[in-house]
Parts: structure tokens; sequence; C-alpha cells
């Protein structure tokens, strides 16, 4: 559980409070600037801010450095990747302890299925596109906090994991997510797509202009929410129980 007292980066977000639940994937959505980034990187102790952060009822600031990297996992957005780096490297960067032992390629492997990582372990990074080089981003950081690897791991952030990639890669990248918030971590993503936001994430956490707009179910990303958060035109589309906001792109009528 990560509990937020009145946390805030300068003018950027905040001051924000509130708990992530663990065994729950909370999905961050917002506008471009919002403050999701500044949020995710204060939250993991990676960013100066105030007020307070506890993970499990210990100050953030209280602990040490590499005890912190030893119970979260941040996949921060736009990393620098060394370019002769092959896949598979990348990827041993990521087993706790460091040292790839059979449980760590059991891992590895199960990870390597749902984000089709096989065929490219021996490719440098630098010969990879970046949707492939994200799914082996995504595979490293979650491989940090393998509760069969790392049995102290808490905390799961990551910020815009499914940029770059496509629709199955996507759903792959969410299903993960939530098998990890079932395994008893606390799970935070920021994301673009409000529809795959409600339909995976637990708890959905809206922030406008550094604030939290709102807080809640799926349900919260009502079409009014949106239009005025994201200052879009909102359709809703419903068809066999299923709930769709579609951005109304005002051009329709004028189209052959
Ligand atoms: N290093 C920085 N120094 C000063 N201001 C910053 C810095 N990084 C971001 N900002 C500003 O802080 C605000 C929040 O940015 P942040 O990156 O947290 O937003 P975001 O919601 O993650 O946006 P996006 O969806 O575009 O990734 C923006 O107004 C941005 O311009």
């Amino acid at each position: 559980m990560l509990t937020l007292d009145a946390l805030g980066v300068n003018e950027r977000v905040g001051p924000v409070s509130g708990t992530l639940e663990a065994g729950r994937l909370t999905l961050l959505v917002g506008p471009n600037g919002s403050g999701k980034s500044s949020l995710l990187l204060a939250a993991a102790g990676l960013l100066e801010a105030e007020g307070q952060v506890e993970l499990d009822g210990a100050l953030l600031d209280h602990l040490e450095l590499a005890e912190l990297a030893h119970l979260r996992a941040m996949l921060v957005q736009h990393s620098v990747l060394p370019a002769g780096l092959k896949g598979y490297e990348l990827l041993a960067l990521g087993v706790p302890g460091g040292e790839v032992t059979e449980a760590a390629c059991e891992q590895m492997a199960v990870l390597s299925g749902f984000l089709k990582l096989d065929r490219l372990y021996a490719r440098p990074l630098s010969a990879l596109s970046g949707g492939e080089q994200q799914r082996l981003l995504i595979a490293k950081t979650l491989l940090q906090v393998s509760p069969a690897l790392n049995p102290d791991a808490r905390l799961l952030l990551l910020d815009e994991p499914l940029a770059g990639l496509d629709w199955q890669h996507q759903l792959a990248t969410l299903r993960l997510l939530r098998h990890y918030a079932g395994l008893g971590l606390t799970v935070v993503a920021s994301i673009h797509d409000i529809n795959l936001a409600a339909q995976f994430g637990d708890d959905i956490w809206c922030l406008h202009r550094g604030r939290l707009a709102a807080r809640g179910g799926p349900e919260v990303l009502t079409p009014e929410l949106v239009a005025e958060v994201f200052e879009v035109r909102v359709t809703l589309l419903e068809q066999d129980g299923r709930r769709l906001l579609l951005p109304d792109s005002g051009e329709t009528e004028n189209r052959q």
C-alpha cells in the first residue's frame, strides 16, 4: 500500500493525498502536462517533493536507497539505453540480486511468452524498434519485482508503459499488470487510452492541471469528466454491456 500525504512537486503537481491499495491496479489518466510523470517519480522517491510518501507504513525518506530499490521498480518515460547492449543483457539487469538463476530463467520465459521477446534476445538494442525496446524495458521492470524472485517487492510504477506498443502488446502488458497486482503488489501506471483505463483499472486517478479531478472505480470516467478534463467533445457508445468513449473529431459532417 502506498500512501501519499500532500505530495507535490513545485508547480508541477499536487498537493495530492490518497492511498494506492496493494493488490489493485491503479491507472493514472490526464492530459499532457497534467502531472502524471511528476507524481509517479515523486511517489517512487526519484524526484524531490514536498509532502510524504509511505510504503506499507514506512516513510520513503527513511529508507536506504538500496532498500527502496529492492522494494519497488519503476519504468520511466524516455529511458536512454546503452546501444551495444543485447536484449537478454537488458533483461538480465532486472534480475533481483543480479544472478540469473534457474528461477530467474523461468520468470524470464513467462514474461517472454506474454511480451513475445524470444526473437529480440540476441539483437542489440540499437537494432530494435521503439515498441520492441519498450517490451524489453517492461519485462525488465517486472522482473525486478517478480514475487517469485523478490518476495520483498511491494510496488510497481510504470510511466506510459503502453507508449509505442501495438494493440496485442498493449493488452498483454495490461494483463501482466493485473497479474502482478493479483500477486499482492501495489501497481500504478499512467495511460492515455481512456477506454483501456476503464477496462483494466481497478482504480482510476484522473489528474487535471496537477490536481486530482476524480478518483474511484472505472465508472468515474464519465463522458462529462473526460470532455471537461481533456477539452474534447466525447460520444458514449454502449454495446453488449461495454461502454466506449470516443473523441468527436467534429469533422464527420464534412466527410464523404
Ligand atoms: N524537469 C522539469 N522542470 C520543470 N517543469 C517540468 C519538468 N518536467 C515537467 N515539467 C512540467 O510539469 C508539468 C507536469 O509534467 P509531467 O511530465 O508530470 O506531465 P504528464 O502528465 O506526465 O504529461 P505527458 O502526458 O505529456 O507525459 C508540465 O507542465 C511540464 O511542463
